[in-house]
This record gives C-alpha cells, sequence and structure tokens, in this order.
C-alpha cells in the first residue's frame, strides 16, 4: 500500500451547526491511488468533499493531507489555509475570475505556488494545447462553453503537479477527445505518485479507472474498497460497478 496523501475522519459534518449531513466517513487515499466517491443524488458526495475541504460550517472530525498531520481540526475556524500546496481542487462548478483571462489563470495560480519562468511557461503552453484551448489563451473565461471552463479548471490543477487532486464530476461536460486526454494524463499523474479522489456518476468509466471506491447513501459510507470488495458486499460476484450501485441502493430498499 504506498504512502497516504489524505486521511479523512469525518464524525460529523453539515451546512448548519446543529443539524449534519454526513457522519461517520473514514477513508484514506494513497499516493498513486485513483478513489472513486460515487452514490446516488443527495447521497452527500459534494458534501464530503467541501467538508474536507474546510467549507462547511459544522465540521467534527479530522482531515490530514499528506503524511504530517498538517490538518487537525474540530471546528471550522481552525481549519483555514491548512494543507495548501499539497492538493488540487476540481470544482463540479467551474469558478473564475472575471477579469481575468485563461492565461493569466494560469500565471495566477502559478505564482502562487511559487511556480514560474520557462518551466512554467512550458508546461502551461503544453496543457493549454493538450486541452484545445491555445485560440482561447487570452480571452476571458466567463465567454467560454461550459466544456472549455471545465478544461481551464482542469488546466488549473494539472499545472501545478500536486500530491492530491480532489475532483467534483469532472466528465460530464468534456468532448470525448478531452476526456480521453484527461484519463491519460490522471494515469500520468498516478504514476508520478499522486492521490485522486473522484467523485462521479460515470460508473463504467469509474469501474475501469479507479483502485477502490467508496459509495455513499444517505449521508453515511454504505461500502468501500476494491470492486471485489464491492461485489462480495453486494453479493455479486461477476457484476459491474453499476449492477453493485443498484444492488446496494435499490436491493437495500426492497429487503
Ligand atoms: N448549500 C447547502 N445547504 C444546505 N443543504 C445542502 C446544501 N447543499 C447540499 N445540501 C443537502 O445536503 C445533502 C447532500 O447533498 P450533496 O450535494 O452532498 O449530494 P451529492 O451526493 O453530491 O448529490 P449529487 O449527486 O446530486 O450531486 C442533500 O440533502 C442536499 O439537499
Amino acid at each position: 500500500m504506498g504512502t497516504p496523501v489524505l486521511n479523512v475522519h469525518i464524525e460529523k459534518a453539515g451546512y448548519e451547526e446543529d443539524k449534519s449531513t454526513v457522519e461517520n466517513i473514514h477513508f484514506s487515499v494513497n499516493a498513486g491511488e485513483m478513489v472513486g466517491l460515487i452514490g446516488p443524488n443527495g447521497a452527500g458526495k459534494s458534501t464530503t468533499i467541501k467538508a474536507l475541504l474546510g467549507m462547511l460550517k459544522q465540521f467534527k472530525g479530522q482531515v490530514i493531507f499528506g503524511e504530517r498531520e498538517e490538518v487537525q481540526r474540530i471546528k471550522k475556524e481552525e481549519s483555514s489555509a491548512h494543507g495548501r500546496g499539497q492538493y488540487a481542487y476540481i470544482p463540479e462548478h467551474p469558478v473564475f475570475y472575471e477579469e481575468l483571462t485563461l492565461w493569466e489563470h494560469l500565471e495566477m495560480v502559478a505564482r502562487l505556488n511559487q511556480f514560474e519562468g520557462q518551466a512554467f511557461i512550458e508546461r502551461a503552453t503544453w496543457l493549454v494545447d493538450e486541452f484545445k484551448l491555445t485560440k482561447a489563451m487570452y480571452e476571458k473565461p466567463d465567454s467560454f462553453s461550459k466544456g472549455m471552463q471545465q478544461k481551464l479548471m482542469i488546466c488549473i490543477a494539472l499545472l501545478i503537479q500536486p500530491k492530491l487532486y480532489i475532483v467534483d464530476e469532472p466528465f460530464i461536460g468534456l468532448d470525448p477527445i478531452a476526456m480521453r486526454r484527461l484519463l491519460q494524463l490522471f494515469e500520468e499523474e498516478k504514476k508520478r505518485g499522486a492521490g485522486i479522489l473522484l467523485c462521479t456518476h460515470v460508473l463504467d468509466t469509474a469501474e475501469k479507472i479507479c483502485d477502490r471506491f467508496l459509495l455513499l447513501q444517505e449521508g453515511s459510507l454504505l461500502a468501500q474498497g476494491s470492486l471485489r470488495d464491492i461485489r462480495s458486499h453486494a453479493h455479486l460476484q461477476e457484476g459491474s460497478l453499476m449492477d453493485c450501485f443498484y444492488e446496494l441502493i435499490e436491493g437495500g430498499d426492497r429487503r
């Protein structure tokens, strides 16, 4: 097993002080590993990501980025700015500075991460070209299509090559060429030693690329482990991830 790049122990977390949305969520992501966070709509996937990023009003538990105990928090106030430089977050809905061009976004993020000079120019130019954004390099992202905005978020994350990627539903909106390139680059980043926490509904892709899975339902972890573990949990030895998902979520309802 690789070195942990993320250790999560959420006792409870939520949007209001007195109401938990997710509870008892314990997992880790290791270097060189991709972990898929899956579950039905409203299960608490995005809330789990917000909790570990310190974005919620209520949080009780502990989140550790990297090997050292850089983040230990019980209250939200204690959580700000910890773990910076350790991870890149690609949100489901792209977020930009209106007044900055695509290239200026890359420059700003690079500067914040002390990544400058020729090495920055080469990597940024390469990424922009890989995702077919070269023509839009000096334009502002508010005029971009949804997919182009998503690609810029991806370029920003891949630019800084963090130890951990936290990615919320990256596949919806990407064209097949961008999707294929993203999967190849994630594979390369895994080989470099990065860990990836990937939240998605695209289960056939998740089945192919993820090493382990976290299945959330109604704010709790219903199952976790490799596809083999999930199959065993669902009592479906030959089942696809989708079959197991259906059995564990819908089967449970029927029983
Ligand atoms: N900003 C918010 N304020 C209050 N409650 C919220 C907020 N965002 C989400 N919730 C609630 O938290 C619960 C979990 O939502 P969450 O967005 O984490 O689910 P999800 O698993 O990411 O769903 P989806 O697959 O639809 O994106 C839902 O009941 C939802 O209504």
